[in-house]
């Protein structure tokens, strides 16, 4: 599975799943809240006093089934609601008539949170907003939602307890940005979503409030594969006529993931090219890659790249140096070629070799140098044109991107680079959010790859990647994947040399930039901390045997 669904398309899912009657809405209500008391009951048994938080809608809706269920099962339970029954959607309002047959509702707002008649509870469910936030909140709820944030120092206190059901009321489930004016927001202890992850759980500030993710799944995905045989994204792709499907760059093992799903297909096409090693092949079958260095002590971001390339699998791969260089290139290579690449006119001539198939441009090379050997590969009618990786160097040479650059391009910016490029899709992703759905690094990402006519790969922790034609994914290295210590100089050349390797190889440009994120991350996780730059490309063969 590696589905993320927006707001928008969860909806379309929901009312495609409805109209066909083959599910009413207090059912996937009834298990939604089903899901959350599971949850709990695992993870807090002694749990014996809850506070329930609902909102004026269906997230709220679920926190009344939360709180019947917890009843039911001998917790005691106060419910602090923003809305009488008669003004919720009809589901919610249902569920809160339900719990009304032997409970009450109370105000929500700060003093009926902090009620010393009541105490403290064991236990806090944040069912207040989920995908239907649409603006900041304001007013009562503000004031509760930046109190269980620890605007009264006690957040710590909070977040330890606090369980939100499909996210942390605040945040925006679409971009993953806070929706709320003010430091102090919620950070849910434990997140429980529903049928897949949304991909604000996964972007931007929302691994960091939504504590631990559980997906529960309510039943939805074998009424969506009956009925098109598509996963659930590409059905609401179908349906809404909205966005291209977005995928999650699965941490599962290629085997393990779904074959039929075509947005983690680039893994199992990873793979297979992985498993074509055979005795009648050559190194030539795997492509040849050219990485360009800098100059004399400028060479280290280039040669790391290369022996990323080389480790990934890649058949050559030349380091294209200046004379100056040579020297000390060639003291501290062996299994990587040397080429000399002193200007333009050099590496022109290299490329008429059609053996090279990617190259990689920017790592330590100086703008200027960058800068001579873009032009070559812009202009210089190369044919047939290898991929070329541009980073680093070769970004900054590039300067803003107003019209497209060559298919064949990937850009592989972080957040600085990202911002020189696209300025004016850096300043939107930066301008506070007020309302939702917020602008999201999908978007951004997307929207750049479509004005550069090639791929983009904006790093972080959550990496997105985007083609032109509106493919998307994020590689998420958060929650159990976080791998923090990966921010170390020379990470980004790593990378680079690994999408490099791999399009040498034959992948295309999207699915490289994809499967490179994943093994980057992999190798720094296999590693652990204490990794330095030139660990990765050592730790990607114990990756690549764990592969299978
Ligand atoms: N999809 C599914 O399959 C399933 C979905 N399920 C559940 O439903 C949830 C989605 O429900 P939902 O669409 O009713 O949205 P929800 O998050 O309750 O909020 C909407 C309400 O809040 C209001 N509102 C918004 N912003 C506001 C603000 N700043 N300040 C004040 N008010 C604000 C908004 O008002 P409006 O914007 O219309 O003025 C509206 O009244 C989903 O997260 C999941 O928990 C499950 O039951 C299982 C199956
Ligand atoms: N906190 C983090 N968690 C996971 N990956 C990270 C984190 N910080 C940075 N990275 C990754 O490390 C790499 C850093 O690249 P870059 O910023 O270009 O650095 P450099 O130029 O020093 O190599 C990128 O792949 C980025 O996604
Ligand atoms: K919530």
């Amino acid at each position: 599975m590696t589905d993320l669904v927006t707001s928008a398309q969860m909806r379309a899912i929901e009312r495609t799943a409805f109209e066909s009657g083959v599910v009413t809405g207090l059912d996937l209500m009834e298990r939604a809240g089903e899901g959350v008391v599971a949850a709990i009951q695992m993870r807090w048994p002694d749990a014996q006093r809850v506070t329930v938080l609902c909102g004026p809608g269906n997230n709220g809706g679920d926190g009344f089934v939360v709180a019947r269920l917890l009843r039911e099962a001998g917790c005691a339970v106060r419910v602090l609601a923003a809305a009488v029954p008669d003004r919720m959607p009809p589901d919610a309002a249902e569920n809160a008539r339900r719990w009304l047959e032997a409970g009450v509702i109370l105000p929500l707002t700060r003093k009926t949170l902090n009620d010393p008649d009541w105490g403290r509870s064991d236990l806090y469910v944040d069912a207040i907003f989920g995908t239907g936030l649409s603006r900041p909140p304001k007013g009562d709820i503000a004031s509760v939602l930046l109190r269980l944030g620890g605007a009264s120092g006690d957040g710590e206190y909070y977040s330890n307890r606090l369980v939100a059901i499909d996210a942390p009321s605040g945040l925006c489930l679409d971009s993953g940005r806070i929706l709320l004016a003010g430091e102090s927001v919620p950070h849910a202890a434990l997140t429980v979503t529903f049928h897949c992850l949304k991909a604000g759980h996964v972007l931007s500030r929302g691994p960091e409030v939504c504590g631990e993710v559980v997906v529960h799944d309510i039943g939805l995905e074998p009424w969506l594969r009956n009925r098109k045989g598509m996963n659930s994204q590409e059905f609401a792709w179908f349906m809404a006529g909205r966005t291209p499907p977005l995928g999650l760059v699965s941490p599962l093992p290629f085997e393990r993931m779904n074959a039929d799903a075509r947005v983690g297909s680039f893994m199992i096409e990873a793979l297979n090219k992985f498993g074509r090693l055979s005795e009648e092949t050559h190194k030539y079958t795997y492509g040849h890659a050219l990485v360009l260095t800098g100059g004399m002590g400028r060479t280290g971001a280039a040669r790391l790249a290369a022996r990323a390339a080389l480790r990934v699998g890649a058949g050559l791969v030349t380091l294209g140096a200046p004379g100056g260089a040579m020297l000390e290139c060639a003291a501290q290579i062996t299994a990587l070629m040397l080429r000399r690449v002193e200007g333009g006119g050099d590496l022109a001539a290299l490329l008429g070799d059609p053996r090279i198939t990617a190259l990689c441009l920017g790592p330590g090379m100086g703008v200027e140098r960058a800068a001579e050997m873009l032009a070559v590969v812009r202009e210089g009618g190369v044919k047939p044109h290898p991929t070329v990786v541009v980073d680093a160097d070769g970004l900054t040479a590039l300067g803003p991107v107003a019209a497209p650059l060559p298919p064949g391009w990937v850009l592989t910016p972080h957040g600085g680079e990202f911002a020189r490029l696209f300025p004016d899709l850096a300043a939107k992703l930066t301008a506070p959010a007020d309302t939702g759905p917020a602008y999201s690094k999908v978007d951004a990402t997307r929207e750049a790859a479509a004005r550069a006519g090639c791929v983009v790969l904006f790093k972080g922790p959550d990496t997105v990647i985007a083609a032109p034609d509106g493919r998307a994914a994020v590689h998420a290295a958060t929650g159990a994947r976080a791998v923090p210590w990966l921010a170390t100089a020379g990470a980004g050349d790593v990378l680079a040399g690994l999408i490099a390797g791999l399009c040498a190889r034959g992948l295309g440009g999207f699915e490289a930039a994809c499967a490179a994120a994943w093994l980057h991350v992999e190798a720094a996780r296999a590693f652990g901390p204490g990794l330095i730059a030139e660990d990765l490309p050592e730790a990607l063969p114990g990756v690549l045997r764990a592969l299978g």
